[in-house]
C-alpha cells in the first residue's frame, strides 16, 4: 500500500522533472553542474576514512598514484576516483609531454585555471608527491575540504598578501626536503573567457627561492563544451600539454619578472594554439601582471 503511495508521487515528480530540464537549458546546466559537486562531495566523504585509516592522516601519500610498497589501492584512491568522473560527463584528455615531469627532485608546475572542473584535468595527469596551492575556503567545502587537507593541498589566504607570501615561504623549505612537487595555479582564480588571467608571481619567486624548475601545463579551452554564460554542460575533449621545464638555477629575485613574463607568453601561445582560437584582436599585446 505505501510503495504503492510513494510510486504515485515518485513518478508524476520525476517525470516533472525531466520535462523542466528539457525545458529549461538553465535549469539543465545548473542540475548538471549541481551533480558534479554532489558527485565531489559524496565521492570524498566516502574516500576520506580510507586515506585516515590507512595513513594516518594528511600526507601527499594520499595523492599517489599507485604505492610502489605495497601496491595498496588507498594511496591512489583519489586520483583515480576523480579520473574515473570523466566518463560520467562525457570529457576526454588528450595528453602530450608527460615526459616533462620526469625531472629529479621537486619543481614548481604552473597550469591555467577555468573552472572547477580543472580537478578532473588535475587528476589526469599529476605526478607523484605532487601538492597543490589552494584558496582557504576550499578547506571548508564540507568533506570536499576534508579531502583536499588530507592530501597535502596548501591553503592561502589570497586576501593577506604577507600571510600568502609566509606560506609560500614555508612550502620552498619543505620542497627541498621533502622532495615535494607543488602545482600553482598562477591566474590566482578560475577564468573561463577563453583567455589567460594576467600571472600572479609567487610560483616564480618560490621557484627561483628553491631554485627548481618551472613546469608549464596548459589545457585548451573549454568555452566549446562548458560555458555558464550560454547554459553549455556537454561532452568535449580537452588537449592539455606538458611544456619543457624551465630551469631557474642562477636566477635571483632580479629574475621573476622576466621568468613570469616568458611562462606568461609561452602559456598563451600554446592555449590558442590548442584551443584552435586565433590571438585576440582586442588585447592583442599579451597583458602581464605588475
Ligand atoms: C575523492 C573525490 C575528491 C573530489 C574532490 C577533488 C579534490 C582534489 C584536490 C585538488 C585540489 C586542487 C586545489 C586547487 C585550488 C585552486 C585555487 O584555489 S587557485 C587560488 C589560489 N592560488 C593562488 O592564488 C596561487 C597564485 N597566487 C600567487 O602566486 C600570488 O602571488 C600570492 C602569493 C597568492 C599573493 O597574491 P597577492 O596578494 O594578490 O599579491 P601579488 O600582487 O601577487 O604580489 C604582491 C607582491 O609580492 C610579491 N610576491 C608574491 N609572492 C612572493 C613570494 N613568495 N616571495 C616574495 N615576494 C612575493 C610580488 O612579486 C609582488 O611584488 P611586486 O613588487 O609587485 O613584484
Ligand atoms: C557542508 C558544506 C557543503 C559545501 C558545498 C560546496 C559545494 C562544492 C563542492 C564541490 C565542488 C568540487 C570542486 C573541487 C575543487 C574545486 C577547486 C576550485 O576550482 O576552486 C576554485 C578556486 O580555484 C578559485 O576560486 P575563485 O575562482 O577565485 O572563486
Amino acid at each position: 500500500m505505501e510503495s504503492g503511495g510513494l510510486l504515485l508521487w515518485a513518478l508524476p515528480s520525476a517525470l516533472l522533472l525531466a520535462l523542466l530540464l528539457q525545458l529549461s537549458p538553465r535549469l539543465r546546466f545548473r542540475a548538471k553542474v549541481l551533480s558534479y559537486c554532489a558527485l565531489c562531495l559524496m565521492a570524498s566523504a566516502l574516500t576520506a576514512p580510507a586515506c585516515l585509516l590507512w595513513n594516518g592522516g594528511r600526507t601527499v601519500e594520499n595523492m599517489r598514484l599507485v604505492c610502489l610498497i605495497c601496491l595498496c589501492p588507498v594511496h591512489r584512491i583519489i586520483k583515480n576516483v576523480v579520473r574515473s568522473f570523466k566518463y560520467l560527463y562525457g570529457l576526454r584528455f588528450d595528453v602530450k609531454g608527460l615526459e616533462h615531469f620526469q625531472v629529479e627532485g621537486p619543481c614548481v608546475i604552473v597550469s591555467n585555471h577555468q573552472s572547477v572542473l580543472d580537478m578532473m584535468g588535475l587528476m589526469e595527469i599529476l605526478p607523484d608527491r605532487c601538492v597543490q596551492i589552494g584558496k582557504r575556503e576550499l578547506l571548508y567545502f564540507g568533506s570536499v575540504g576534508l579531502i583536499m587537507y588530507l592530501g597535502g593541498v596548501i591553503f592561502i589566504n589570497r586576501k593577506s598578501t604577507s600571510n600568502a607570501k609566509s606560506v609560500m615561504s614555508g612550502v620552498g623549505q619543505a620542497m627541498t626536503t621533502d622532495n615535494v612537487k607543488v602545482w600553482i595555479y598562477p591566474e590566482g582564480t578560475r577564468n573561463g573567457n577563453g583567455d589567460l588571467l594576467p600571472f600572479k608571481k609567487g610560483a616564480f619567486h618560490l621557484a627561483i627561492q628553491t631554485q627548481v624548475p618551472v613546469i608549464p601545463v596548459v589545457y585548451s579551452s573549454f568555452t566549446t563544451f562548458y560555458n555558464p554564460e550560454k547554459n553549455l554542460f556537454t561532452s568535449g575533449r580537452i588537449r592539455v600539454e606538458v611544456l619543457p621545464p624551465i630551469h631557474t638555477s642562477g636566477m635571483t629575485a632580479t629574475d621573476v619578472t622576466e621568468l613570469c613574463d616568458t611562462c606568461y607568453t609561452t602559456m598563451r601561445e600554446t592555449f590558442f594554439r590548442l584551443s584552435g582560437t586565433a590571438r585576440r584582436v582586442n588585447g592583442s599585446t599579451p597583458h602581464l601582471a605588475q
